[in-house]
């Protein structure tokens, strides 16, 4: 799939802009702090109606506006699809095909992106957090209905987490037992969309770890469920706990992801290197991913990221995505980057303002 057009309206420092993409290659070029990611930012946003670096939706808003509008066009499988959003201080409108979307599950989808930032080191080493809402991002793309079940699970442990605060004389177990039931059905439902997920990345970015690191390292990616065996049952013995503590100590929302080199923890004991590899084999092996669940390629958002890559490593990554995927790079100077297709369209950006340089 690709994105032809781009327009925004009061998006960060962005007050009127309009774009038509490359289909293959598209670079924005320019000095530090002129909008090169905010317009990546922006294509993120209208895949997955979030920001990749910020929760706080305000940021996004240019600071004399009270609104702003992403809008573009995306083109897959020789169809045309129209997508648009609105935000405000009131919250979000979604459209896709001019139609409102009042689920975000069904509008999420219609255009996957994959993004590499600076900031994906911090799957590898931050807090279980950031890998959760990875897996959580990156499901949702590609099964929809993950998000539903996931959002249900968050109601319910609210709901739980609420009750185990009540005064407890007047606590009713049966009640209890009712929140349980449901918070099991909707966890085992999170927890086998994950392991199904992880287990198709895992094949997947093995195989180009190797080919990355020429043989000499093998990664795994584990999947440390926080359910051992029986949610119910856990569920259950740990109710006393529970009560103690006020809040729900067994399930997914506790879950995390451990990354090992040939049996060694990454987040621990690998290299900064070593550790940048490793984002980038998971990160590359969901474009393939994406493309074996949906039958279509997402568009690939390389914000700031190749100057940290050697010349093989940039060699490497164009080569496995130029061509395949729609491809938007981000960078401050041309020199360094490596191994440029012919066909591709160069944007200067300048204080929000962006002009086409040139196009083959
Ligand atoms: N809500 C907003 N309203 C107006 N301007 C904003 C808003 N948010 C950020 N900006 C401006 O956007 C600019 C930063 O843009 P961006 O993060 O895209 O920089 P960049 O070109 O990618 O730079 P770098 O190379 O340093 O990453 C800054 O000038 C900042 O003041």
């Amino acid at each position: 799939m690709i994105i032809s057009e781009l327009h925004l309206k009061n998006f960060r420092n962005y007050t009127d802009l309009s774009l038509n993409f490359h289909p293959n290659l598209n670079i924005f070029v320019g000095q530090n702090a002129q909008g090169k990611t905010n317009v990546a930012e922006s294509i993120y946003f209208l895949a997955l109606t979030r920001s990749h670096r910020t929760h706080a939706d305000r940021e996004l808003i240019a600071w004399d506006s009270k609104e702003m509008t992403v809008a573009g066009t995306i083109i897959k499988k020789n169809t045309t699809v129209p997508l648009e959003i609105l935000l405000n201080t009131k919250g979000r409108i979604v459209k896709a095909n001019h139609l409102k979307e009042k689920r975000l599950a069904d509008y999420i989808g219609n255009l996957n992106v994959i993004m590499f930032a600076p900031e994906d080191l911090a799957i590898i080493k931050g807090a279980p957090s950031v890998r959760r809402r990875f897996i959580d991002m990156e499901i949702g793309q590609i099964r929809p209905v993950y998000l539903y079940d996931l959002m249900r699970y968050h109601k319910t442990l609210k709901e739980r987490n609420a009750y185990l605060k009540f005064d407890k004389t007047k606590l009713d177990a049966n009640f209890l037992d009712v929140l349980d039931e449901q918070l099991v059905e909707y966890g085992e439902k999170v927890i086998s969309h994950r392991q199904g997920f992880i287990d198709n990345l895992t094949k997947i970015s093995t195989d180009l770890h190797d080919k990355l690191s020429q043989g000499k390292e093998k990664l795994d990616i584990i999947y440390a469920c926080n359910v051992k065996q029986d949610f119910a049952a856990e569920l259950k013995s740990a109710r006393q706990k529970d009560l103690f503590r006020m809040q729900t100590s067994v399930g997914p929302h506790r879950d995390d992801l451990q990354f090992l080199l040939n049996n060694i923890d990454v987040s621990n004991f690998g290299s900064q290197g070593q550790q940048r590899t490793t984002a980038l084999s998971v990160k590359l092996a969901e474009i393939d991913l994406i493309f074996q669940e949906t039958g279509d390629y997402p568009v690939l958002l390389l914000d700031d990221v190749m100057s940290e890559l050697d010349n093989q490593r940039q060699l490497d990554l164009l080569s496995l995505v130029i061509g395949k995927t729609q491809t938007f790079i981000t960078t401050t100077t041309l020199d360094h980057l490596q191994n440029l297709p012919d066909k591709m369209a160069v944007f200067e950006v300048k204080s929000g303002e962006i002009l086409e340089k040139n196009r083959d």
